[in-house]
């Protein structure tokens, strides 16, 4: 019923291309991001060894600042001093500092007087060398990465002074284990590796990865099968014989990252899709189903009917359309009715006499040609009677004619009842009256003479006393010799006869002959 071209064809090829577009972008958007993936991985590693490198930096500053509180510790200062002084061991220090500066986090003190003896941290002969170095002069306090016999350290000292006198050089450390790997990559999320000598010496991933060989190619490594995005993290202020460290993101996680990035993407993309349907859906619901009606009641209306409607309690435009639409076919049709009433009224007036209700001459013109064509095919015949009042004239003259009119009344309520309903009865003007029917001769001479009996027993009520009214009945048969003359030929014998009756005295029934040749 609608083509392409319809309202709802359209909506549905728009919710049809949004769809397409939709899923094309979130295709497309799935495929680039890939590569945004990837290179935002690479920018991601490198930002993340940043951020390590920075925390390094903060730690390195943060054992700085313990070391120097140890060296200020003013007990601690006199200590030393009187220990140097006497000359005596450090046990006195030892114990001091264990007391005062035992809980602090680190992993091992060294205080070294000015001649290289320590004070404190004696059994850590390998850190005690290394810092004898910066002993003999006057460094300005600082940090250092050192690989000893306890594996990578941060190392942070200072000098210690009494009254600007040097007693010698305290350091503090921190070591660069797997538990600083672990909290470390709290902030990155990938691995880190501690590379010693091309071999992972330690790293927060699987104990298997350590002792493999550690050789990456443009950023990038293969462990164990698994590829792996890297990027160095320099300790700062180190000789190169120490270990590197490495933050490293797997394909694994890439991969997840891109899993995640197309759940996303599907997520929106049947999320987006069940939207466009929903709304194309509301869209068919409201306004194509109202629509839809409404065309269908146009359609009705141009084919000239006038359907109900039906009101609607929908408040929208469409509701306000449909019931002003319903109220309108509503009087379309009463008009409509009104019109056939007046039509059928029209029509029947055209054809009855108003007076006696039969049907007028107008009407035997139109109406003979068929019951004659009629009559012709089942081999019938037909027969007319007609009726004329007998001196009517004078009932008009003496009686007035109002009373002619009653006269007319009650003789035409007689010859109704003196006919069958199959007759049509006519009324060919004035006092002149027609019955035509299917039948011969005889049987219409015998209702002739019905008809005449009833007219004779009217009597019509006047003050003037009762008036009696007769009526002379001329009858006639068509005949087939007629052929297109057949009403005017019937007419003419049937008044012939009606004149040979009233010749013969009035109230009487006269039968025509029939023509020579029938
Ligand atoms: N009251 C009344 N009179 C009518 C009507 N139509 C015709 N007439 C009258 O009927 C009369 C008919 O008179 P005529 O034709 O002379 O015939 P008649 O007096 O009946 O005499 P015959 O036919 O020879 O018996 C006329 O006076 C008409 O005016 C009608 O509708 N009402």
């Amino acid at each position: 019923m609608f083509g392409l071209h319809t309202y709802r064809a359209r909506l549905v090829i728009y919710v049809g291309l949004l769809l397409a577009f939709l899923l094309g972008v979130l295709s497309f958007s799935y495929y680039s991001s890939r590569g945004v993936i990837r290179g935002e991985a690479e920018r991601n590693v490198a930002r993340v060894a940043q951020q390590i490198e920075g925390q390094m930096a903060r730690e390195a500053r943060d054992l700085l600042e313990r070391v120097k509180m140890v060296r200020d510790n003013s007990s601690l200062v006199e200590y030393i001093h009187v220990v140097l002084w006497l000359g005596t061991d450090g046990g006195a220090v030892r114990e001091l500092y264990q007391r005062q500066f035992g809980w602090l986090p680190v992993h091992r003190v060294v205080l070294l007087a000015p001649d290289g003896r320590p004070l404190l941290g004696g059994e850590h002969a390998d850190l005690a060398a290394r810092l004898s170095a910066l002993n003999r002069g006057d460094p300005p306090d600082g940090h250092f990465y050192f690989r000893g016999a306890r594996g990578l350290e941060l190392v942070a000292y200072a000098t210690v002074r009494y009254r600007s006198q040097v007693l010698g050089i305290a350091a503090i450390t921190r070591a660069i284990d797997r538990a600083w790997l672990l909290a470390a990559r709290e902030a990155g999320g990938g691995q880190l590796f501690l590379v010693e000598d091309g071999r992972i010496a330690l790293g927060t991933g699987d104990a298997s990865f350590t002792g493999l060989g550690f050789a990456p190619a443009g950023n990038a490594i293969t462990l164990r099968d698994e590829g792996y995005l890297v990027r160095p993290i320099a300790f700062a202020a180190s000789p190169a014989a120490l270990p590197t460290l490495w933050f490293g993101l797997s394909d694994a996680e890439l991969l997840r990252q891109l899993t995640e990035q197309r759940n996303v993407i599907l997520g929106l993309a049947i999320a987006g899709s069940l939207g466009i349907l929903l709304v194309g859906f509301m869209l068919l619901r409201n306004f194509s189903a109202p629509l839809t009606r409404l065309v269908g009641v146009m359609q009705a209306v141009s084919e000239g009917r006038f359907p109900e409607v039906g009101e609607t309690s929908a408040r929208d435009e469409f509701g306000y359309l449909l019931n002003r639409f319903s109220a309108m076919v509503a009087s379309l049709r009463e008009k409509q009715e009104e019109i056939r009433r007046v039509h059928t009224q029209l029509a029947e007036q055209a054809t009855t006499d108003a007076l006696t209700g039969f049907y007028n001459r107008r009407y035997l013109y139109e109406l003979y040609p068929k019951l004659w064509s009629e009559a012709l095919r089942s081999d019938q015949h037909l027969v007319v009677l007609l009726i004329d009042l007998d001196l009517f004239k004078q009932i008009n003259d003496r009686h007035g004619h109002m009373a002619g009119d009653e006269v007319l009344r009650h003789f035409a309520r007689a010859l109704r009842d003196s006919c069958r309903v199959s007759d049509f009865v006519f009324r060919m003007g004035g006092e002149e009256f027609l019955v035509l029917n299917h039948g011969d001769l005889d049987g219409a001479q015998v209702q002739a003479e019905k008809i005449r009996a009833a007219v004779e027993r009217v009597a019509v009520t006047h003050e003037k006393g009762s008036i009696r009214v007769t009526a002379s009945i001329g009858v006639a048969r068509a005949e087939r010799v007629d052929g297109l003359n057949s009403l005017s030929a019937v007419l003419r014998r049937a008044d012939t006869a009606l004149y040979a009756a009233k010749q013969a005295g009035r109230n009487r029934v006269a039968v025509a002959e029939a023509p020579a040749c029938a």
